[in-house]
């Protein structure tokens, strides 16, 4: 009104003798234009040699000064990355050096070795590069326990466990990488006991053909201390890092080597090889006509397959839980294999999603642990097999996100939008929900991945959903709703805000938040909005980081963008979009909006499928009638506030009066 007020003198109402002018002071400078880098430096070194003799003249010295001022100020920053590098792993996985690494990775299509050749990073020069005596140094003094500075300075060998059934074809595998990578040293656990029970000077020997014979897992601190013994030769003959082959095959053999080696080795992780019974049986009673083993009979088989599902696999569940398992498929030729876990973790969009699922995983865990003290209220479902209920978590109070109930890969979390396991979100919402069931077109994985998952929520959710503290303006779940998968397991950034204001949304259960008012607990407005079939909409992205970016989708294509329009094709609480992707359900909620078009511009829409010219025809004509509109609209309000806007403007010529009047005898 008062903005209004000032302008409209000019405009349209004339009084004489008014003059209502900016005095512009100090708003120009007469200088060298911002590109005369030599000029501005010059005015610039004057701002600290010349005194400036005028506001203008100090005013120009500034604007000169200020993008060398900036200039330095961003080279200092990047220097001071460079020279001491953050420390913190997100910046060493997200850090601008790493997505150059990305960049060049999906361009040549080649990707880093999971056996370094050569320098990447200091780290991993350092455990590469072969320094017998140091290492060597290192372990020998581990074993006597020396003091903890000397092991701290040494290098630390890297280490990775391989893993997989009696057959699976760990020895046969680790031969050929350690035969590529000479860095790479193979310890087999199963070699070492079976070279120490040979030898006639052991204590142990006896003890260890008995577990052997039986297919039972020899006590850790006989096992890790050969272990630990054959690194120490390992590292004397130049090898810097281990493949320990067979190791660790139950929780005590974790622990025993944590407590013996713990932090003097790096453990990169595990390799995992994969085979059926079937395949290790026949090939392990192939290996026993040559083997000379007294465990490759078909009894020992047997029982080493049990104490294998037994007491191994939990070990390899343990540590894929901490996304530190590579998998490969042990079926494969031996060949094939030996390239497999290079091409394992590859791709970056599949490193994001490791990311991902290490994110949920760890929530899963924090989840658990929270169960211990809580009982009641929340179940997931797995959605890898919607009829067979998953893991089910009894959270009292509980409260799930979308990006987590949601998460891929089978598994289900807890934790809050951002990712946060927090309390104070677990115990905030008291909600039975199930995720189950994929789309109509659940092929595949990728099907799943495109259809959404159906989300399930019990009555009394929405009362409780009012209680979220920290939910303000935040989508939840309801009953019978879809959320797309890829939204649903989306990256850390992915908000699930939606905007109240701007947002329509169909009738039954789609519901926003408004007014919520934190302080008095009054429970939010729920705006409801209706689209009807037939009806042209338009995706609006509603965060800026809500968005994923393209090659994080399944088949790297996003399968639609901000802006889009289509038709509702059906209502049940879903949309079908045919016009962006033939299969494709677009819930609302998760990272774009479905907006009703004006009824202007769905017409041209429609036209537009007939003559493409028509669009634009219906558009000027929209816009006119718009700006006739929004005119006729203008001159009611200025009529109505005229007599209003006189006395605004005689109060001010009021006091611009005074005010010359002052400046007068100011001057004076
Ligand atoms: N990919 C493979 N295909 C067929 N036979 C294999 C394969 N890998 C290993 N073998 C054979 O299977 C037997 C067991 O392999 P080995 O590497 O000793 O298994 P592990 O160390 O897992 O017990 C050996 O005789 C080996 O030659
Ligand atoms: O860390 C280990 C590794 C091996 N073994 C014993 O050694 C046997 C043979 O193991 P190996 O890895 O040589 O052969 P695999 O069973 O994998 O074919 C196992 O059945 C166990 O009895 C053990 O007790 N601890």
């Amino acid at each position: 009104m008062v903005l209004w007020a000032l302008r409209a003198p000019t405009r349209s109402l004339r009084l004489d003798g008014l003059r209502v002018a900016r005095r512009r002071l100090g708003d120009s400078v007469q200088g060298p234009p911002v590109t005369d880098l030599p000029k501005n430096l010059q005015k610039a070194k004057e701002f600290f040699t010349k005194p400036a003799l005028s506001y203008g003249e100090f005013k120009q010295q500034c604007v000169s000064l200020r993008p060398f001022a900036f200039a330095a100020i961003c080279s200092g920053c990047v220097l001071s990355l460079v020279i001491c590098p953050l420390k913190s792993s997100y910046w060493a996985t997200w850090g601008p050096l790493s997505w150059l690494s990305y960049v060049k990775e999906s361009v040549a299509g080649t990707s880093p070795p999971l056996f370094l050749k050569e320098k990447r990073c200091a780290n991993a020069t350092q455990a590469l590069r072969p320094e017998p005596a140091a290492a060597a140094a290192s372990l020998a003094a581990t074993a006597k326990e020396s003091p903890k500075e000397e092991k701290t300075q040494a290098p630390k060998p890297r280490v990775l466990f391989v893993l997989g059934g009696p057959g699976a074809g760990k020895g046969t595998q680790c031969g050929h990488i350690c035969g590529a990578y000479p860095a790479w040293g193979h310890i087999s656990a199963g070699d070492c006991l079976r070279a120490e029970r040979q030898d006639p000077d052991s204590k142990d020997g006896e003890l260890i053909n008995s577990y052997i014979k039986e297919g039972k897992i020899v006590p850790v601190e006989i096992t890790v201390r050969l272990l630990q013994k054959a690194m120490v030769a390992g590292q004397a003959e130049g090898k810097t890092s281990f493949l320990i082959d067979g190791f660790p095959r139950n929780l005590d053999n974790v622990t025993g080597w944590e407590s013996v080696i713990g932090d003097s080795a790096e453990v990169l992780g595990v390799l995992f090889y994969e085979a059926s019974e079937l395949e290790m049986e026949k090939r392990l009673l192939g290996r026993s006509e040559t083997s000379g083993r007294v465990d490759d009979n078909i009894e020992s088989i047997r029982k080493r397959f049990q104490t294998y599902q037994k007491e191994t696999m939990p070990i390899v569940e343990k540590y894929k839980a901490k996304n530190m398992v590579f998998t490969v498929d042990g079926m494969q030729t031996v060949d094939d294999a030996v390239s497999s876990p290079r091409g394992n973790i590859r791709p970056p969009a599949t490193r994001l999603g490791l990311a991902w699922f290490a994110r949920g995983m760890r929530a899963v865990e924090s989840a658990k642990k929270m169960l211990k003290v809580r009982t009641g209220g929340l179940q997931v479902a797995s959605v890898a097999e919607p009829d067979k209920p998953g893991i089910t978590y009894y959270v009292d109070g509980g409260c799930v996100s979308v990006s987590w109930a949601a998460g891929g890969f089978g598994e289900y979390a807890v934790g809050d939008a951002e990712g946060n396991d927090s309390e104070l979100t677990l115990s905030a919402v008291h909600s039975y929900l199930k995720v189950s069931g994929a789309g109509e077109n659940a092929e595949d994985d990728t099907a799943w991945e495109m259809n959404g998952v159906y989300v399930l929520s019990n009555d009394d959710f929405w009362p409780e959903y009012r209680q979220y503290p920290s939910g303000e303006g935040r989508m939840m779940f309801t009953s019978g709703k879809w959320v797309l998968y890829n939204f649903a397991a989306g990256p850390e950034n992915c908000y699930w805000e939606v905007e109240a204001e701007s947002l329509n949304v169909p009738s039954e259960g789609w519901c926003v938040r408004e007014g919520w008012d934190e302080e008095n607990g009054s429970p939010p407005k729920i705006s409801k909005h209706e689209l009807k079939e037939g009806q042209d909409v338009k995706l609006r992205k509603l965060h800026p980081d809500s968005h994923i970016p393209a090659d994080q989708y399944p088949g790297g294509v996003c399968p639609f963008s901000h802006g889009d329009i289509c038709t509702v094709e059906r209502i049940d609480g879903l949309f079908f979009a045919p016009k962006i992707s033939p299969n494709l359900w677009i819930p609302c909620r998760a990272g774009v909006a479905v907006e009703a078009l004006p009824e202007d511009e769905q017409e041209g829409e429609r036209l537009e499928k007939a003559d493409p010219r028509a669009k634009a025809k219906a558009k000027a004509k929209a816009k006119g009638k718009a700006k006739a509109k929004a005119m006729a609209k203008t001159m009611n309000e200025m009529q109505e506030t005229g007599g209003e806007v006189l006395t605004v403007l005689k109060t001010l010529v009021e006091k611009v009066e005074n005010l010359e009047a002052e400046m007068k005898k100011l001057q004076k």
